[in-house]
């Protein structure tokens, strides 16, 4: 069985739990919630079989096999750093706090120093293994649109862009470098940081993020062309009922990586 601690248990992370439930291969031990938070995650984790104990950072005597980020941009500084520094393979699906100058570097070097990995998981998009063997022949271009519905936007620079009460059609909020849509939009654009850290880099791949009040699915559309041909992807996603900012794919993103670390065959 593989002991695993999960830190956020928002959206993702309470339908992440549901899921490994059924698993007996996999047990969640530690809840890492934010401070003050604690006793509303622990009512969040009320109903289940063997909840989880929830804290507001893994005791220094913890020692999981996998610790899984589902929090936020924050968490990769405050809580995965560290635990690679100690030594604790980790999973992420905040991957555009990579976007940050500098941090791809010290997670590499806080891996090594521990002797562990990080794993940057594709979460919400598809076809991360077909690209990242593209760029392996060398990538030309990598062009990614991700349209929303228009409360999707909600409490981000999209307000500033247009009135997203009132718009009555599809509307660019943004476009620019991978690397500045997942600084202004931290809980929109990590699948933009993942295809350009797994294609052509933060700065040569070209976004667009669009807020469609017509539509009822997170789409995800990217187009790569290089030395191995070209390809293209579109996925239109359902968003999570708790958080319609999130795709459901996420969760099974994540319950499919914590599987295939746990189980004999891995796909
Ligand atoms: N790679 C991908 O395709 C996607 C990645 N994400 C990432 O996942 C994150 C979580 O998404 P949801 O669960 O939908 O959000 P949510 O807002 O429903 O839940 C996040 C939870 O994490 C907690 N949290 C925040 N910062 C924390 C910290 N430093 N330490 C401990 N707990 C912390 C919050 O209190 C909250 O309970 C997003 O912020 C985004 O960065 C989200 C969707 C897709
Ligand atoms: O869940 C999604 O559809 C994608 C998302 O929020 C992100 O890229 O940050």
């Amino acid at each position: 069985m593989l002991h695993i601690t999960m830190i956020g248990c928002g959206a993702i992370g309470v339908g992440v739990l549901e899921l490994l439930e059924k698993d007996p291969q996999l047990c969640v031990d530690y809840v890492i919630a934010s401070a003050g938070s604690e006793e509303l995650v622990r009512q969040r984790l009320a109903s289940f079989k063997q909840p989880p104990q929830v804290l507001t950072a893994l005791p220094a005597d913890a020692r999981p096999d996998l610790l899984v980020e589902c929090a936020g941009h924050r968490a990769i500084e405050e809580h995965v750093l560290p635990a690679l520094e100690r030594g604790i393979a980790c999973l992420i699906v905040s991957v555009g706090a990579l976007s940050e100058v500098g941090l791809v570097e010290r997670l590499e070097a806080a891996a090594e120093r521990g002797q562990t990995r990080i794993e940057l998981l594709p979460g919400a998009i598809g076809g991360i293994d077909a690209l990242s063997a593209a760029k392996v022949g060398g990538l030309d271009s990598v062009n990614y649109t991700g349209r929303k519905p228009a409360r999707a936007w909600k409490n981000t620079p999209a307000e500033q862009a247009c009135d997203l009460d009132s718009i009555s059609e599809a509307t660019v909020i943004f476009q620019g470098s991978a690397r500045e849509a997942a600084r202004l939009y931290p809980k929109n654009a990590n699948v933009a940081a993942t295809l350009s850290l797994a294609g052509l880099g933060l700065d040569r791949t070209h976004v667009t993020l669009i807020a469609d009040p017509l539509s009822e699915e997170n789409v995800h559309h990217f187009e790569a062309r290089g030395a191995f041909g070209g390809f293209e992807l579109s996925l239109r996603g359902k968003p999570l009922v708790a958080n319609p900012k999130t795709s459901a794919l996420t969760v099974y993103s994540v319950v499919r990586a914590l599987g295939n670390h746990a189980h004999a065959i891995s796909i």
